[in-house]
């Protein structure tokens, strides 16, 4: 018996993809065309199987109905070419459990395969350092390798200080709390300070003995404070900055709104956090990751995702980005009650619904607008109209387009 079936037309591909797995582990094995790969899936009855959506001439997603026939319980994830989100989606309505972006890196297989085939439950909760950010996607892999890179640097960089900015939500304060884990050792004790809140922390963080300051919402810190920083940045040039910020910071400092000494100060490196939207792939991961966590807080067994669940998590556009996701995740573990997570546990909030129900209707505040002139005149039409800044023929004649009467 095989754990692990890889289907893939690039024969030396398969053959790495295997080769690694065999070291970690597992036992696996591999067909070159659908075929052969039904043959060897019927006889081996493997756990997992890894399908390249691209099998020479062959669709690979045409073989998931009779995969899923022979053996429904086997987990399928198909591998699709880079940003193909919609193949991906194809799929997992076709009943593969996960997807991955080619070219995918043989650990991240190696990876998925751990999690899919020991369903470790048991994962420790307390990862720390950059290996925080769960994700696979490019964009994943980039933003933990500048983290590495601005933290094997931190000691050199003059003057000190990190600014990562991205929108609401995306994962920026966690990226700034992995950093300073991984330098916390070289720099110090770390005090966070939202500067959306209000003025004066700079000072307490400061007696409270930090030697790094983290700047959540630096855009939004005042003049007066921004000042206090400068001086409290120049009398310790040891000092180090991690700010975060959803605006555009040089924007802010052409219009006069924030210091350029002081963006000078902190934007030495420079870190991108990307909207959700932008790494779709991470979507199930991350879903899984914040599934997992929620059970664990709450001493619950992980509930799994349901196909149709996933395919929602994935067609939606995450305006609120990872925030959103998170919380949408943990409101269906704590709703789920049959160790599952179906489509109808995902309850996605439309901003767009809610952003319309608080636009005003003008004609219903017209006509609120004239009851309520009209009654507290008593039914005087003339005293009305001037209330309402209009003529009386006006209101007389809106009257009647309401149907609305003197009293
Ligand atoms: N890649 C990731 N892996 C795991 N968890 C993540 C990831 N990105 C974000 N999160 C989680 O999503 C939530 C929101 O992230 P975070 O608070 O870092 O966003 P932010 O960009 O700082 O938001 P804001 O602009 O509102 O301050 C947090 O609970 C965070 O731990």
């Amino acid at each position: 018996m095989t754990d692990i079936l890889i289907i893939e037309d690039e024969d030396v591909l398969a053959r790495s993809i295997v080769g690694f797995l065999e070291r970690r582990g597992f036992s696996a094995g591999f067909a070159i065309d659908g075929q052969s790969a039904v043959a060897l899936f019927r006889r081996e009855r493997p756990r997992l199987v890894i399908l390249d959506v691209r099998l020479g001439r062959e669709n690979g997603l045409d073989l998931l109905p009779t995969l899923r026939g022979i053996n429904p319980e086997a987990q399928i994830v198909v591998m699709t070419g880079h940003g193909d989100v919609g193949i991906a989606v194809e799929a997992m309505k076709r009943g593969a459990r996960d997807f991955l972006m080619k070219p995918a890196p043989l650990a991240m297989i190696a990876g998925m395969a751990a999690e899919l085939i020991l369903q470790d439950n048991a994962r420790p909760v307390d990862v720390t350092g950059v290996d925080r950010i769960v994700g696979r996607s490019s964009a994943a892999i980039d933003l933990r390798a500048t983290l590495r890179r601005l933290a094997s640097a931190a000691e050199g960089l003059q003057p000190p200080g990190v600014l990562l900015s991205g929108p609401r939500g995306s994962g920026k304060t966690l990226a700034a709390r992995a950093l300073h884990e991984t330098v916390q050792d070289i720099r110090g004790k770390m005090e966070c300070i939202d500067c959306s809140v209000g003025e004066g922390q700079v000072e307490t963080a400061l007696q409270a003995g930090a030697r790094v300051l983290m700047l959540r919402h630096v855009d939004a810190m005042g003049e007066e404070e921004q000042g206090k920083l400068v001086r409290a940045l120049e009398a310790d040039p040891g000092l180090w900055v991690i700010a975060t910020t959803a605006r555009n910071l040089g924007a802010l400092e052409r219009k006069g709104n924030f210091r350029p000494d002081l963006l000078y100060r902190i934007q030495v490196g420079w870190v991108d956090v990307p909207p959700l939207a932008d790494h779709s792939s991470d979507i199930l991961p991350l879903a899984e990751e914040f599934a997992r966590r929620t059970a664990f807080r709450f001493s619950r067994t992980r509930p799994r995702l349901t196909g149709e669940a996933r395919v929602k998590l994935l067609q939606h556009d995450w305006p609120g980005n990872v925030a959103e996701l998170e919380n949408c995740v943990e409101r269906a573990v704590i709703q789920s009650n049959d160790g599952m997570i179906s489509a109808g546990d995902i309850k996605i909030i439309d901003h767009s619904e809610r952003e319309e129900a608080a636009v005003p209707n003008l004609t219903k505040m017209e006509e609120t607008a004239l009851v309520k002139a009209l009654r507290v005149t008593g039914g005087n039409v003339s005293r009305a109209a001037e209330m309402l800044g209009i003529s009386r023929d006006t209101l007389r004649y809106r009257m009647e387009k309401f149907g609305i009467s003197r009293r």
